[in-house]
This record gives structure tokens, sequence and C-alpha cells, in this order.
């Protein structure tokens, strides 16, 4: 078993750097930490949502190209990681010192999962703690967890589960909520033909960042897909909106933690209601059976 830590960050291709590093910094509230690269070869912007170095990457590159970053936890060997990853069939790539460098990381390995999401695994890396302020006024507390496409639910969650770390939360249909540590989840199985990130969770401290974000994004023409709404899931409320490229963004507050050892999954029907406690329904075409 491969033990994951928390997520450390989201790369993401696109062809208009500028216009995603504006939306990431005007609506999201995230602060830019660095570029590398440069014109002719493809750059790559760092942005920040936490005290970490960064959590959010745009580079140039195709709008498809996603991958998510995960660390170790404390101990647990990228060598290990990756001959256990090899033994039960999964190709692993060591990333190159330039890879490394793109990456701000000492050591990765990147694999795919079986729907063909990109992950990295990471060898803990001490991160500096940099304080963050949100660039725009809402109090964004950091980044939280992804909806990763599945194309097969059932299949990835064994994997996750079997693999990796992850626990099942909860379940809505065949699609898990998967927890990493007490936070109720960081990775939400999503039903999909595609493999990919589909969405990205950002936690804001109150009700009112999301009731505020939503007249906001409004008021900018920014497209709500989805809430506000509360999830009986995690109990957290929700506002999901379009970003670049056709990425889903969520803002949410008040997730629940799980820390009962004994803990069992709830299941919840692939309905509405098990999305949206309060009524919202979705404009989320995976969301709609
Ligand atoms: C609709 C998606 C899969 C979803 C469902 C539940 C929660 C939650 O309980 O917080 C989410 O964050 C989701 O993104
Ligand atoms: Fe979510």
């Amino acid at each position: 078993m491969i033990d994951l830590h928390d997520i450390r960050y989201v790369r993401l291709g696109t062809r208009d750097l500028d216009g995603a590093v504006r939306y990431a910094h005007d609506i999201l509230g995230l602060a830019e930490g660095g570029r590398s690269g440069n014109a002719k070869n493809g750059q790559t912007v760092y942005l920040r949502s936490d005290t970490r170095d960064h959590t959010l990457v745009y580079h140039d590159g195709d709008p498809r190209d996603h991958t998510v970053g995960f660390d170790l936890r404390e101990g647990v060997a990228l060598d290990a990681a990756a001959a256990e990853l090899e033994r039960l069939g999964h190709p692993v790539h060591r990333g190159s010192d330039a890879e490394c460098a793109q990456r701000r990381v000492d050591a990765f390995i990147q694999f795919r999962d079986p729907s063909g999401n990109r992950i990295e695994l990471l060898a803990p890396t001490p991160q500096a703690g940099r304080p963050f302020a949100p660039t725009r006024p809402v109090a964004n507390t950091g980044f939280s967890h992804v909806g990763l496409r599945s194309t097969d639910p059932v299949r990835d969650e064994a994997f996750w589960t079997g693999v990796l770390s992850a626990k099942v939360s909860d379940r809505i249909g065949a699609a898990p909520l998967l927890r990493i540590d007490a936070v109720h989840h960081k990775i939400a199985l999503f039903p999909s033909a595609f493999a990919g990130v589909q969405h990205i969770n950002h936690q804001v401290a109150s009700i009112d960042d999301i009731m505020q974000s939503w007249y906001f994004l409004q008021e900018r023409g920014v497209r709500t897909v989805f809430g506000p709404g509360r999830h009986p899931t995690s109990g957290a409320m929700f506002l999901y909106f379009e970003g670049p490229d056709g990425m889903v963004y969520e803002y949410s507050s008040g997730v629940s933690q799980i820390t009962d050892p004994a803990h069992r999954p709830r299941q919840f029907p692939f309905e509405p209601a098990s999305f949206c406690m309060w009524g919202a329904r979705p404009d989320i075409p995976e969301f709609r059976r």
C-alpha cells in the first residue's frame, strides 16, 4: 500500500496562459508564486492558495493535459512506491532533473490510474510556509480536493483504496468520495467517458464567502454551473463555476472531518437530492444521467 499524505498540486495545460492566470488571480483570488520557462519553449506559472509554494499550475500546452501531484506520507520512499506500482503492472516514469525543476520538487514519479488520469507522487519536500493573502476579497482558505474523471468508478475505487491509501467516506451511486486524511474527501471519482480533472475545489471561510462570490461572479459574467447549495455528503455549502478551458472550480465551506476509524461509508442514490440538500440543480453534464 502506498501511503498518500495530501494533494500538492494540479497542473493544467492551456493555450491562453495569460487568460488563465488572470482568471486565477482576479476570480479565484490566487496569488502568482513565480514563473519558469520562456515564450519559445513554453511557460509555466505557479499559483498559490495557501502557505505552500504552489497548489495550481497553468502551463503552455494542451488543455486536456491534466496532472494531479500527491505528497507521499513521511517515511514512504519514492523508489518503493515505484517498485510497488510496477509490480502491479502500472508503468512508472521517473522525473528527470528538468521535469523536477519545472515542478519545483526534489524528485517525483509519474503513472496513470486505470482510467488514464496522470498522477505524480512526490518525495516529501519541506515546505517553507510563506504567508498567503487572497488577491480579491474572498477568504479563500486553500486548495482542498479534485473531482477526477473515471471511466469505471468501481474499478478505480479498488485502485485508489487498494494500491494507494484512500478510504471511502461516502458513495453517490457508484461514485466514491475518497479521503486520504481526516477531511471528508480529497478525491471525488466522477463517472465520465474520458479521463481528466473535472473540478478543482478551494475552501472558503464561511457561507458569506460563498454568497458574496455568487454575486461577484454574476457581475463579471462568470457562469455558475451549480449552487449555491449544500452537499448532504460532506455537509459543505458550495458554489461551482466555470473556469478557463471548461474546467469547473468549486468553492465550499464547512467540509466535515472523519476521525472515527470505524466509519462506514454511506450509500446515497444517484439523484439530485444526493448532490444538493437545498434543491440546487447542476448544469454539469456528468451530474445528470
Ligand atoms: C458532485 C460532486 C461529485 C461532489 C459531491 C459531493 C461533494 C461533497 O460532499 O462535498 C463534493 O465536493 C462534490 O464535488
Ligand atoms: Fe467537490
